[in-house]
């Protein structure tokens, strides 16, 4: 079976820059894929690539064995849904009804929503935990609950692809971890590949089954947590003190970031 998404010689450049370079990964269906690196290193162009938000200028990138650019904007949507890194906006409609706009892949040309629609978009909105502020308007919500609203709405779409740009950086601890299992259960329940952004390299040790380090939008990095998260590879990539020890509470790599001269070796 084709991977879910394979990527092979990726460029893609803003006027005046190129940012990814040559970028090649595959990532397996069902697979928790985390894509880490320092700011400026290239992972949002690289979600957006994969969302077709952005144009490749060189390279392919395939979804489940179909090239992207010959997706249709419907199959697309149906296969890929995409949580972009800050979902600020000020929209007035309530959470059921911006989930429900998940459905619009799978809708006649009427645009018309059917029970079952509504009911894939209940289960969402339960799923994230908004049950209750189903009938808020999404612009009064906090930053951390809108977030939850606009996976609620990727969740909603079915996709067999989920990418989501830095969907932890707004949450509280509680909504971190809860945002980080869901994803983990969606992958298990639903058999949907994931690929986050994610600055948070502990949390993706303790989820991702394959990460990916971009620096300067080449691959530094790319494989299981503990082939990542080497003391060597991240202090090359970020510049600044790392220690890795293993985690006392499972079986992944732990980084402790160390303040200049306070501690020997
Ligand atoms: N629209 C744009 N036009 C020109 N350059 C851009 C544009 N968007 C991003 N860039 C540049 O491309 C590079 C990569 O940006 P990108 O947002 O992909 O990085 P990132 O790894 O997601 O960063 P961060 O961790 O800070 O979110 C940066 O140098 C950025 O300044």
């Amino acid at each position: 079976m084709s991977p879910a998404l394979s990527i092979h010689g990726l460029n893609c450049a803003y006027p005046g820059t190129t940012v990814l370079r040559d970028v090649s990964v595959a990532v397996d269906r069902q697979e928790f894929f985390i894509v880490i690196g320092p700011n400026g290193s290239g992972k949002t162009t690289l979600i957006k690539a994969i969302a077709r938000l952005l144009p490749a200028s060189g390279g392919e990138i395939h979804i489940c064995g179909r090239p992207l650019n010959r997706l249709g904007r419907r199959e697309l949507a149906r296969r890929v849904a995409y949580v972009p890194q800050s979902a600020a906006e000020d929209t007035p409609f309530p959470v059921e009804e911006l989930v429900l706009m998940g459905r619009a892949p799978y809708l006649g040309v009427l645009g018309l929503q059917g029970e079952h629609d509504l009911a894939i978009a209940r289960q969402a909105i339960e799923f994230t935990g908004l049950s209750h502020l189903a009938d808020r308007p999404v612009s009064h919500l906090s930053g951390g609950e809108r977030q939850r609203a606009h996976i609620a709405r990727a969740i909603c779409q079915q996709p067999e692809l989920i990418l989501l740009d830095e969907p932890t950086a707004s949450l509280d601890l509680t909504h971190q971890i809860r945002v980080m299992e869901l994803m983990a259960d969606l992958k298990s329940r639903n058999a949907t590949t994931v690929v986050m952004v994610s600055h948070d390299i502990n949390l993706a040790a303790m989820f991702a089954d394959r990460l990916l380090l971009l620096v300067d939008g080449r691959v530094a990095a790319y494989g299981p947590p503990d082939r990542v998260i080497e003391e060597k590879i991240l202090e090359t990539a970020y510049g600044c003190k790392i220690r890795v020890d293993a985690s006392p509470f499972g079986p992944w790599p732990r980084v402790n970031l160390l303040r200049e001269g306070r501690v020997d070796g």
